[in-house]
């Protein structure tokens, strides 16, 4: 990735401004205190966070620090080998797991380079992305020579950040007004992953992201970022691109789309992106929590009334994971699959709830 390939630059509008919003930032919810506890906010810190900002950081979430460091010592030592080495374990249209440094995010390459594994091994997904083909097929881990250790520490990691994402989904349930075991079957046969990011120094950091603007399309987001920075928040009351800064040890947490459509929006999965930079190399590592592929996503009925009535058709899961990941390997000059196909119009809307109202 020495120089900036046309593939890499961003349109106008979508480059990164060079001043830097740091603003109030997202909330930093302690993960110590007692949900249940009298006088506890915790229930409610969450579901302000997540209306708001759709973005919060957790500290004393439970994950010990040492599988974390681990981790990414791990993932400097796969990252610091010769190409030739990654490129071994490079992943293939038909596994989600693997080494890859050619993810275009919206059409735009990302100045990054990834790793890939999933929670459970195999995971079952459907065979295609076809409605009618109701195949279903495994896909399994691939681990390097090198690191030796990589896929113990991957796995050990990956274990712990389950149980917060289990914590977390309870939590939210909670905040919805809903009871705390609300989600946890959908889960039972998760097709979680769990992506190792490299994002090198970029020598056009004005032109390049090292993620392009995205919505993630499962359940729930954990991230680790390291002390250099670069992931920025668009603000949902303004629109303005707002910098996370670095907490030593904390995880930041984002509500994804299916979070989005079980709420019917009352929560909102929010844009996010990364800036490269043209000095320092930086590491992440998200989670991300997806139910089980043949889960039908729609708006919890719990959520939804006459006078609010769904929001989204429902949609397969398995189906839009592997149109996503399909979409990763052509270079479309189509837009990937969102959940705004699935958005019943407003118009629509408008109407049923006239007629609700009506016959009231
Ligand atoms: O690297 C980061 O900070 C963000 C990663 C991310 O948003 C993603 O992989 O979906
Ligand atoms: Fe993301």
């Amino acid at each position: 990735m020495g120089e900036v390939d046309p593939a890499f630059i961003q349109d106008l509008e979508h480059r990164p401004k060079l001043a830097i919003i740091e603003a109030e930032g997202i909330p930093l919810i302690d993960l110590s205190v007692d949900a249940v506890s009298d006088g506890s906010t915790l229930v409610s810190d969450i579901g302000d966070a997540c209306k708001k900002w759709g973005f919060f950081q957790v500290i004393n979430h439970g994950v010990p620090l040492e599988k974390r460091e681990k981790l990414e010592k791990a993932a400097r030592e796969f990252f610091g080998q010769p190409l030739e080495e990654r490129v071994k374990i490079r992943r293939a249209e038909v596994r989600v797991s693997g080494y890859s440094n050619t993810e275009h995010t919206k059409n735009v390459r990302d100045w990054k380079e990834v790793f890939d594994f999933t929670r459970k091994n195999p995971i079952i997904v459907p065979a295609s992305a076809r409605p009618d083909d109701k195949q279903v097929v495994e896909w399994y881990n691939q681990w390097p020579e090198y690191p030796p250790q990589l896929r113990e520490v991957c796995e050990e990691y990956a274990e712990e950040v389950e149980k917060l994402c289990f914590k977390l989904i309870q939590l939210i349930a909670l905040s919805l007004g809903l009871p705390a075991d609300t989600f946890n079957g959908f889960f039972k046969d998760q097709i979680s992953n769990v992506r190792l990011n490299h994002y090198p120094p970029c020598p056009a950091p004005e032109l390049a992201l090292g993620l392009g603007r995205h919505k993630d399309g499962g359940a729930l987001t954990v991230l680790a970022q390291d002390d250099v920075g670069g992931l920025e928040v668009k603000r949902k009351s303004d629109g303005e691109w707002i910098r996370v800064k670095p907490t030593p040890e904390a995880f930041i947490i984002n509500v994804g789309d299916i979070i989005q459509v079980w709420s019917n929006e009352r929560y909102e999965s929010v844009e996010h992106r990364v800036i490269a930079n043209s000095e320092k190399e930086r590491f992440s590592i998200p989670f991300f929590f997806n139910p089980a592929h043949y889960t039908i996503v729609k708006p919890l009925e719990e959520l939804t009334s006459e006078e609010n009535p769904p929001r989204y058709r429902p949609y397969n899961w398995g189906k839009f994971f592997v149109t996503r990941k399909g979409g990763n390997f052509k270079k479309l000059d189509v837009e990937n699959i969102q959940i705004s196909h699935f958005r019943v119009p407003e118009s629509e809307l408008a109407n049923r709830f006239e007629k609700a109202v009506s016959v009231a």
